[in-house]
């Protein structure tokens, strides 16, 4: 069967119309590949395999380790692992007494991003400079006196820096466990071929280029690499190829290194190095059948026959379709059979296809890490920016903050002395006045039986239903009636006292109390009483007989003004009591009972300088009550207290 025939007719896969590259890996029907060959491409062995299986075991490369008496350690500070030997670790985040790991409490973990033989890899931003990381953390606790227990993190430091390695920042040691932290890639080469499969020649060649660009760094500084795999390769963002994984590393100016070697991957593994040592040549072998993947989605086997022929030299030739012949000869030199017939990574760099990007390479590398530069420092100084305006605008914001308080609390409060003046409705203001008037009354008992505060500034709703039916309590008949009438009413709202208390002969102090507790209004009046009596006779000063004479009239004065006011008293209550009959009535009422409403006179003003200046005998100008109230019949306790305040008036008058 024609190969050809069969790759167009089945497996001609459009990549895209950006890709250079028309035709991605050809695809073969099993039955062919099976025949002819057992390597195939990723792409074939994904087809094959079931979509859901289980995940294969992690391999671990040395026996897990058991614990011994020298694992088990006292001190569990971490230690910075330096060339010099182990250090104590310091941070300003970092707290001992905390129970946290120097990792935990530095660290804002983001998420793992890898696992490996060796260990995990998370993503953490560090709380010293707020930059990512990639932090590796081993998975087993390491032996006290294992002599490679630092090996990767060793290796790493004492490779010098370059910008195709990733890079290492520090390592430490803490409970038993390896912390390095390291340059965040965006991914690794085996993840970006796995999802791409097919990659176009000219980013092969980038990634070709650089990996010989990190190999040579290594070779030149007498290290091997030893475990050169797409799993280790990494990228950036910008798509530059980065070398990581120093845990094979083999410095060959240290002995021990040399010693303890161990094999790397067995896909990428030279064959001379099974019964040998990992030298320069396996490395670039490993770089050759890393290219060689990524250049061709070849599955490359572990083991087998797949294994020896790819050693052999033994690919098919339509795993190079659509690889140009450079790239293809460059490929097979490096994975030849024997290592003294490979080039060295000098000899790499120095092959014409390689030479030509190796400038233009190292110019893209320059100006994207002078780009990256660039935005870090505009990004830092517009953090110190912000920082130093949130510091200058921080008293703006905490004035503007306060006042916004004050303000919401003024609205609360309005809002809430609206909330204590609802709307009456003739079925919730006798609850309303009732509970109101209540605490009101029951204050002002325990403070002083006469209680003029809400005389002059009456609760809404008691003013709003105060219409009518209240103007009828006052009595304008004469002056003293209106005096004592004008007095009670002016203590609407007094503390109820009882019979015996009120009509007992007033104590000394109580006066004194209801002195300091009546209002302006009303405290005029009390001095006008003194003054009638005092303007009797203008000697009553001196003398016993005047004195006692005086404090009988005093005597008689007050009980008749308790009188009163017990009785006006009654009349308040009666009005609270009644206070819903008493509101206007509504619109269905009948015409006859509202034209008699509306008739009744509105509440007259108080003259209180009529008191104030009391006027002769016969000069007196009678305060003019208007002609309805009088013919009114009026309520038999208005009826009472008139002719009792008759009674004083017309006793008064005898005196006088
Ligand atoms: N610097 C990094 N940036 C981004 N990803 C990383 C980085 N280091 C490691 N990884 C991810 O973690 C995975 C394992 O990392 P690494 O190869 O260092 O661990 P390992 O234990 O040495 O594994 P193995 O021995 O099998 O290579 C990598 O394949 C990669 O996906
Ligand atoms: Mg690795």
């Amino acid at each position: 069967m024609d190969e050809t025939e069969n790759n167009t007719s089945i497996d001609s896969v459009e990549v895209g119309p950006s890709s250079p590259r028309v035709v991605a890996t050809p695809r073969l029907p099993i039955p062919v590949m099976m025949r002819e060959t057992p390597l195939s491409t990723k792409r074939e062995r994904q087809a094959l395999t079931p979509r859901f299986r289980r995940p294969a075991p992690r391999m671990i490369k040395t026996v897990p380790q058991t614990r011994s008496i020298w694992s088990v350690r006292k001190d569990t500070t971490p230690q910075l692992v330096t060339p010099h030997g182990p250090q104590a670790l310091e941070s300003p985040h970092y707290d001992r007494a905390n129970k946290q790991t120097f990792f935990e409490q530095v660290f804002q973990i983001d998420e793992i991003i890898g696992r490996g033989s060796f260990g995990e890899v998370f993503a953490a931003r560090c709380r010293e400079d707020s930059r990512l990381y990639a932090v590796k953390v081993s998975i087993a606790p390491m032996r006290q006196h294992s002599m490679s227990k630092y090996r990767e993190a060793e290796s790493h430091m004492i490779i010098p820096p370059h910008k195709n390695l990733v890079k290492f920042y520090r390592a430490w040691e803490e409970t038993d466990r390896l912390y390095i932290q390291t340059e965040l890639c965006e991914q690794s080469l085996q993840q970006y071929c796995s999802v791409k499969h097919a990659l176009p020649e000219n980013e092969i060649w980038n990634i070709f280029v650089d990996l010989l660009e990190a190999v040579h760094h290594l070779h030149s500084n007498d290290m091997i690499h030893d475990d050169i795999k797409p799993e280790n390769i990494f990228l950036t963002k910008h798509k530059i190829c980065k070398l990581g994984d120093f845990g094979l590393v083999i410095n060959l100016k240290n002995p021990n290194d040399v010693k303890s070697a161990e094999e790397g991957d067995s896909k990428y593994l030279a064959p001379e190095v099974l019964n040998g040592k990992p030298t320069f040549a396996s490395d670039i072998f490993s770089l050759g059948v890393t290219i060689l993947e990524a250049a061709t989605d070849l599955d490359v086997p572990s083991n087998g026959d797949a294994w020896h022929q790819i050693r052999n030299g033994q690919i098919p030739e339509r795993f190079f379709v659509g690889i140009s012949s450079d790239l293809r000869v460059l490929i097979e030199q490096m994975i030849n059979k024997e290592p003294m017939k490979r080039p060295t990574s000098d000899a790499l760099r120095k092959h014409m296809s390689i030479r030509t990007r190796l400038d233009s390479r190292r110019r893209y590398i320059l100006s994207m890490d002078m780009r990256d530069g660039f935005c870090n420092l505009m990004s830092s100084i517009l953090v110190w920016c912000m920082a130093f305006l949130s510091v200058v605008f921080h008293p703006v914001t905490r004035f503007h903050e306060a006042i916004n308080n004050r303000r919401s609390e003024l609205c609360a409060q309005f809002v809430n002395n609206q909330q204590h003046t609802p709307i009456q409705t003739p079925e919730t203001s006798k609850v309303y006045s009732e509970s109101l008037t209540g605490v009101a009354l029951r204050q002002a008992s325990q403070i002083s039986p006469f209680d003029f505060s809400d005389d002059e500034n009456p609760p809404h709703s008691q003013r709003r239903l105060f219409t009518g039916p209240v103007s009828r309590r006052l009595n304008f008949d004469d002056e003293m009636e209106d005096e004592e009438q004008a007095t009670c009413s002016s203590s609407n709202s007094s503390a109820i006292e009882t019979a015996e208390d009120s009509l007992s002969p007033p104590k000394k102090p109580v006066i004194a109390v209801a002195r300091q507790g009546t209002p302006k209004s009303a405290r005029r009046l009390i001095p006008s009483y003194r003054n009638r009596s005092g303007s009797q006779d203008p000697t009553h000063h001196a003398g016993a007989g005047d004195s006692m004479n005086s404090s009988i009239l005093d005597q008689e004065r007050t009980d008749r003004y308790l009188r009163m006011r017990l009785a006006e008293q009654q009349l308040d209550w009666n009005d609270h009591s009644n206070m819903i009959d008493e509101a206007p009535p509504p619109m269905s009422c009948p015409p006859r009972i509202r034209r008699s409403l509306r008739d009744m006179p509105r509440m007259p003003v108080l003259n209180f300088n009529l008191l104030d200046e009391p006027t002769k005998k016969g000069k007196e100008k009678p305060v003019v009550e208007p002609a309805e109230l009088r013919q009114r019949p009026m309520r038999n306790g208005i009826k009472s207290l008139r002719s009792r305040m008759a009674s004083f008036q017309g006793s008064s008058g005898d005196e006088n």
